[in-house]
């Protein structure tokens, strides 16, 4: 089976006024579908970079990447993803129900097509009820759950998920986690999820890649064998502690004490 994502010595570059940025140098890394992988490591190593590539957003500058064997333009051609970013990014103007068809609206689906593809992705993010309320009348949760329902609108098989939970309260954020758990498991979907918290990592993914920076590189890919069905709970077995350890470990060791002061 062709995998969803192939980076072969991937690397990024930006040129600047005070000279390169190495973003990415050497990444090697390969997703299946309906792998749930998360990308964990401090400020600057090339997370968003590598998911901005995957999106077409960017370019390489060297190596190769493919998703669904095809290059990330022509998979962008073809819609193959669906982004989620950090801040929720609706359009306050348009209600909940007109945030998530604006993708279906450039599309060109009929009326009847948006109507139904709204209805079932408001239910898969539990808000059924919402359809008519502006942004600003939901809470933050609320808000990134509408971000989700509008990635998955027109039904890519692959969310790419910046850190889309970064700015919300713990309880809040462990309650979408499992949702997100939830709708992985009911949609079958391949996730690439950024983020800073080692549970969040350990708990949501099937695969945690390790990145350190200057220059941004993969240092470990981490396979879980966390069953999955996951409690909240999960969170205290020794077996997640395990996980938690080893990804701790990487960040440490692709931190040098220089940068760390
Ligand atoms: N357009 C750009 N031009 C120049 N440098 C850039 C550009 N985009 C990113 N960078 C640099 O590339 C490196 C990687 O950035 P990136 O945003 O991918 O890191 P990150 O791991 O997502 O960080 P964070 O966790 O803070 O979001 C950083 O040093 C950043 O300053």
């Amino acid at each position: 089976m062709t995998p969803v994502v192939q980076a072969h010595n991937l690397g990024l570059t930006f040129p600047t006024a005070d000279g390169d940025v190495v973003a990415l140098s050497d990444v090697n890394l390969t997703i299946e579908k309906g792998d749930f992988v998360s990308f964990i490591g401090p400020s600057g190593c090339g997370k968003t970079t590598f998911l901005r590539t995957i999106a077409d957003l960017e370019q390489p500058t060297s190596g190769t990447l493919e998703i669904n064997g095809q290059m990330p333009e022509n998979a962008r051609k073809d819609r193959a993803y669906g982004y989620v970013f950090q801040a929720p990014a609706l359009y306050p103007w348009r209600t909940i129900e007109k945030n998530v068809a604006l993708p279906l609206e450039i599309m060109g689906y009929s009326a009847a097509q948006q109507a139904e593809r709204i209805k079932r992705t408001l239910d898969l993010v539990n808000l059924s009820g919402f359809e008519n309320k502006y942004p600003w009348q939901l809470s933050g949760g609320m808000q990134q759950r509408a971000s989700i329902a509008r990635a998955l609108a027109f039904d890519a098989d692959l969310l790419l998920m910046d850190e889309p939970f970064g700015a919300l309260d713990e309880i809040v954020r462990d309650h979408l986690n499992s949702e997100l758990l939830k709708l992985w498991e009911r949609t079958k979907k391949t996730i690439c999820f950024v983020t800073h918290s080692i549970p969040e990592a350990v708990y949501l993914s099937t695969k945690i890649v390790v990145m350190s920076p200057r220059p941004g590189r993969v240092t470990d890919v981490i396979e879980s064998n966390l069953p999955r069905e996951r409690p909240l709970d999960i969170r205290e077995t020794p077996e997640f502690l395990q996980i938690a350890a080893r990804v701790r470990d990487g960040l440490r060791a692709g931190h040098s004490y220089e940068e760390m002061v």
